[in-house]
Order: structure tokens, then sequence, then C-alpha cells
């Protein structure tokens, strides 16, 4: 898959008086170059309509997009690929289904990234890095210790994900993650842009 630096998924509870295209071009422009749509709450023809417009967003500026969990709706609008937990269906299964198209994986121990490897995934999510309230029924923490597993054992690209804040990326960053994700930091900031801008100024350091 083409690389990536900064992933800005979806979060609308978090900016309730802007348009979600808006937010998410404002993304765009401030460096985010994997945008994913992560909507528990649509129903399908809601997300069809959000999917859409990501896509055109994201074909006009080039950005890869993935859909989370639904499959379906990535095939229907030509989505880049989709995002799967580890309750979701199996990456074996997935890849029957979507070809070639981007497989991303949620782990959150070494031994669902390493499985997720073998079983052929384009990229895994690394995390809760830190506690986030933006995820119902995630998991304990991680820690940056697990970024640190991945990064000496885990061949294929990863993402750091979790409670992810310009304040504290750069212990992220020090822990081997080359790529961030961050939901509320992002779409819920007063400067959508200029927080994109200075999560990948760290990064590029
Ligand atoms: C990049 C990235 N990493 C992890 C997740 C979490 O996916 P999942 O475990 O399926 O949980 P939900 O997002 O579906 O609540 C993600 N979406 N993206
Ligand atoms: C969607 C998601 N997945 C996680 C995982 O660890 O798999 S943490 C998370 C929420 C990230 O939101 P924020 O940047 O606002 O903390
Ligand atoms: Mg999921």
């Amino acid at each position: 898959m083409r690389d990536f630096r900064l992933y800005a998924i979806t979060g609308e509870q978090f900016h309730p008086n802007r348009d979600l295209i808006e937010v998410m071009e404002e993304a765009i422009v401030g460096g985010v170059d994997i945008i994913q749509l992560r909507d528990k709450t649509s129903g399908k023809p809601e997300l069809l309509r959000k999917a859409r417009a990501l896509r055109e967003l994201t074909r006009k500026h080039g950005v890869i997009f993935i859909v989370n969990d639904h499959i379906d709706v990535a095939m229907e609008v030509d989505a880049d690929g989709v995002h799967l937990g580890q309750g979701d269906v199996s990456l074996p299964e997935a890849r029957k289904l979507v070809g070639e198209k981007i497989i991303g994986i949620s782990t959150h121990a070494l031994q669902e990234a390493w499985l997720a490897q073998q079983q052929g995934a384009d990229y895994i999510g690394v995390g809760p890095v830190y506690r986030t309230a933006t995820k119902a029924d995630v998991v304990d923490p991680v820690g940056v210790s697990y970024v640190r597993e991945v990064t000496q054992n885990i061949r294929i690209p990863f993402v750091a994900i979790g409670g992810i804040k310009l304040s504290n990326v750069d212990e992220v960053i020090a822990a081997g993650a080359t790529r961030i994700c961050a939901v509320s930091e992002i779409v819920g900031s007063s400067d959508v842009r200029g927080t994109c801008e200075a999560f990948l100024s760290k990064l590029n350091k």
C-alpha cells in the first residue's frame, strides 16, 4: 500500500456545529494522508451518503480512504480499504471479499500483531496507547511499551492510536511510531489544520 504518516478518523460528535466534509478537508489541507469513516450510529443510507462524499473528497486530494467495519460500504463506494477489529470478520474471509484493497486490523497485543502480519494485513492499529473516551468498548491502555514491542518485532506498517495528543505524541514517536492516528485531538480541534501541521512537524523531526 501507499505509505502514510498522519491518519485521521471521523468523529462527528467532536464537531457538532461543523460539517463532516469541511472538517475532513481541513485535516487534509493540514497534511493528513489517510482518512477513515468511523460512524457507529448512522443507518446504511446515511453511511453510504457520507462514504460517497468522503470518497469524492479523498480522490480530489489524492488521500487514502478507509471505511471502518463495513466491507459492503467500502466496496459500494470503491474505498481504498477497510479497517477491521478483533471481533469482526476474519482477515482471510475479508481478503476474499475485498481482493487487493487495503485491510487494516486493530491489535492490542503482540500475538494479535503477529497473526495479522502472517494473514496478510496491509497495516495494523496499535493501541490504545493511552486512555481514550472516544471508543466505548475499548480495552485498557497498552502504553508505549506495546508500541516499542511492535517496532522491534513487526515488519508491516503500523499506526499508533488511542488518546494521542500533541502533548504526548513525542513519547509515542520516541517508542518507534512513524505513523500516528487520532480522532478527538484532530477533529475536535478549534484549529484542525494547525493541529495536523503540528503533528506532522513532530513526526518529521
Ligand atoms: C487505525 C485504527 N485502529 C484501530 C481501530 C479500532 O477498530 P475496532 O477495534 O474495530 O474498533 P471500532 O473502531 O470499530 O470501534 C480503528 N477503527 N482504526
Ligand atoms: C477507534 C479507536 N481504536 C482504538 C484502538 O486502540 O484500537 S482507540 C480508538 C479511539 C481513538 O480516539 P482518540 O484519538 O480520540 O483517543
Ligand atoms: Mg470495528
